[in-house]
């Protein structure tokens, strides 16, 4: 029996244009002979709707294009969709009133409905705030097969993977005793760097712990500060891997299931793991094309510095959008360096992109006047520096509102860590690029787009990394160097170490409470920054809530 993977980008919302894709998929499918299509959790109206599923009339045209898209399908094929259903029992056991389902459909109908059993409701997932779980385990048969039906986060609780058990049930395990031929699951999984190799190892687990052949169908694309990169793959019940699509972009694979030999046969297998480099860069690139695409942009702008950070948010646009799209704009001051202007011009040019200059000497002398009074008796100080960035953040606002540019922030993870970036100055903008990459990954990143010829010049990537807003001012006079800082970031953000645990891997204690207290009083910053794409497993976005008015971090040795 032929099975065919449908990994699609849906739009979130867009349930028309949704439901097309996968009718070009099942149509597509039923082509190549296939007997069941696959698509990802939710697929009819993206992952994730978040308060959307609030609406009870978004609800309702969701109900009412599943059965149109049941009557269009072709004949004879089974198609498994991701669409939420309702719960009838919610009134009268005060339960949510949703479930996050999977409809069967075949023939105008739809067949039957099943229900995700586990609800994640960690990091960036909020499924409990919505969902009701489902109690049963969920299963069809199909040509004397049993399929066994499981949604997402239902296979992220081998507990002999993890160590620990996550949830009460094991869904797979509850699937291995009523023996089902196969499990299927339709995913919305977001994209981490090293998150496939996760994946597939918990499920190659899983299949030989149960012996189980089992398909995982991945969602694929950008939607706000998540990306989802697809990699649906399939096992077979001794845990090898017969089949996997492609990474960042949209497939459709077919796999075979033997029935004499009750298992999946081996078919197209991609290779799987890039670089860590080309994983994050084709990440990127999708994130700001899906954003720029579903948000209704066609061009780009940025500031570009000279430096290393505009320089890799520059790349990432002209390979997003096309060079043709993106425009950078220099806006030196009586402050900035010459090699500023020239190092930014060579970037433009290597990367074909349109530049324009606008000088900010003028309006400073303008903001200054009209301070004077005001700031008179003062020292010149940080507030003043700001200026030339808020100048710079309205130039460009201005230039994005008047043309319709989506305008991209650079603040890279270390800054926006510690609050090293001026908000309304360089933290404007739609789209924060590299928000999750520490600075150490931005040089990394750079290098490796280097290794052919030179994309970003020489000396963007050997000059020491400055913010120019006052005469000789480098990063490191207020900063400790980046491959400290980001050491000691990955381990106060990503491993939850205390300051303790941190100065013992041999740190300079009075670096590590600066830092952290740095992080702290930086989080009124974090908030009002732009969306930023999630690349790391701890990102600054949807998974990250911390408090603001808080004093905990923010006081020297308070832990
Ligand atoms: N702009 C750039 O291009 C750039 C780049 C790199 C580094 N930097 C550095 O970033 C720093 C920016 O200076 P900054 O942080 O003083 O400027 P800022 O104006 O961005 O933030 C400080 C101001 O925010 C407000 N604020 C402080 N705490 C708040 C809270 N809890 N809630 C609401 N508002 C609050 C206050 O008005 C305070 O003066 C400087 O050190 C600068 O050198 C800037
Ligand atoms: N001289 C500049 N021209 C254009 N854009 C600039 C300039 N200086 C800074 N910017 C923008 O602001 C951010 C942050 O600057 P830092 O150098 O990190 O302080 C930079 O990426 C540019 O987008
Ligand atoms: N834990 C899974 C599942 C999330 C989900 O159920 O959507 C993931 O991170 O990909
Ligand atoms: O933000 P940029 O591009 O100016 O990079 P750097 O901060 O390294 O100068």
């Amino acid at each position: 029996m032929k099975i065919a993977i449908a990994q699609l980008n849906p739009t979130i919302g867009d349930l028309s244009n949704n439901a097309q894709k996968i009718l070009e998929a099942a149509q597509q499918a039923a082509v190549q002979g296939a007997r069941l299509l696959l698509t990802p959790e939710l697929s009819l109206c993206g992952y994730p709707p978040r308060d959307l599923l609030l609406n009870p009339s978004f609800v309702a045209a969701m109900g009412m294009k599943l059965q149109q898209l049941a009557t269009d399908l072709p004949p004879n094929l089974y198609v498994l969709v991701g669409t939420v259903s309702p719960n009838l029992k919610a009134d009268s056991t005060g339960g949510k009133s949703l479930f996050n389902s999977i409809a069967l459909l075949r023939d105008g109908q739809v067949k039957q409905i099943f229900h995700k059993r586990l609800l994640p409701t960690y990091d960036v997932f909020d499924e409990n705030r919505y969902f009701e779980p489902g109690l049963q385990a969920n299963y069809f048969t199909l040509d004397n097969l049993d399929i066994g039906v499981t949604i997402c986060e239902d296979l992220w609780n081998d507990e002999q993977f993890f160590g620990k058990r996550n949830y009460a049930v094991n869904p797979i395990a509850d699937l291995a005793i009523l023996r089902v031929d196969l499990i299927v699951n339709l995913s919305a999984s977001p994209y981490s760097l090293g998150k496939q190799q996760s994946r597939e190892s918990m499920l190659q687990h899983s299949a030989v712990r149960f012996s189980q052949a089992i398909i995982y169908t991945n969602q694929v694309g950008g939607n706000d500060d998540l990306i989802f990169d697809g990699r649906s793959f399939a096992l077979n019940r001794q845990g090898e891997i017969v089949c996997r699509a492609r990474g960042f972009t949209t497939d459709l694979v077919i796999v075979e299931f033997d029935q004499a030999q009750r298992d999946l046969q081996l078919s197209s297998v991609a290779p799987v793991y890039q670089s860590q480099e080309e994983e994050i860069w084709q990440a990127l690139v999708l994130g700001v094309r899906d954003y720029a695409q579903k948000c209704h942009f066609s061009q780009v702008l940025l500031g570009l510095s000279g430096g290393i950070d505009s320089a890799l948010v520059a790349t990432i646009a002209a390979a997003a959008v096309g060079k043709e799209n993106v425009l950078g704009v220099l806006m030196p001051s009586p402050y900035s360096s010459e090699h500023s202007v020239s190092d930014a011009l060579a970037l433009g040019e290597n990367l074909g992109i349109q530049t324009t200059i606008l000088k900010i000497g003028e309006l400073m002398s303008g903001f200054d006047h009209t301070l004077a009074d005001l700031f008179a008796g003062t020292e010149f100080g940080i507030a003043q520096e700001n200026i030339q960035s808020r100048i710079r953040g309205n130039l460009l606002m201005a230039i994005a509102n008047k043309f319709n540019y989506l305008l991209l922030s650079t603040g890279n993870k270390s800054e926006m860590a510690v609050g090293y970036c001026t908000l309304y100055g360089d933290m404007n903008g739609g789209l924060a690029v590299i928000a999750d990459l520490p600075k150490t990954r931005v040089y990394s990143l750079c290098h490796w787009l280097n290794r052919d010829r030179e994309i970003i010049p020489a000396n963007i990537l050997t000059k020491p990394p400055s913010a120019e807003l006052k005469p000789g001012q480098l990063d490191q006079d207020s900063l400790p160097s980046y491959d400290i800082l980001d050491d000691i970031l990955e381990r106060y953000i990503h491993n939850h170490q205390s300051a303790a645990q941190i100065m013992a891997t041999g740190h300079d204690p009075v670096i590590v409470n600066q830092v952290i207290q740095m992080v702290a009083r930086a989080e009124f910053k974090r908030r009002q920054a732009p969306p930023g794409l999630k690349i790391t497993d701890r990102a600054f976005g949807t998974g990250w809530r911390m408090p603001i008015a808080s004093n905990w971090g923010a006081v020297k040795n308070a832990w």
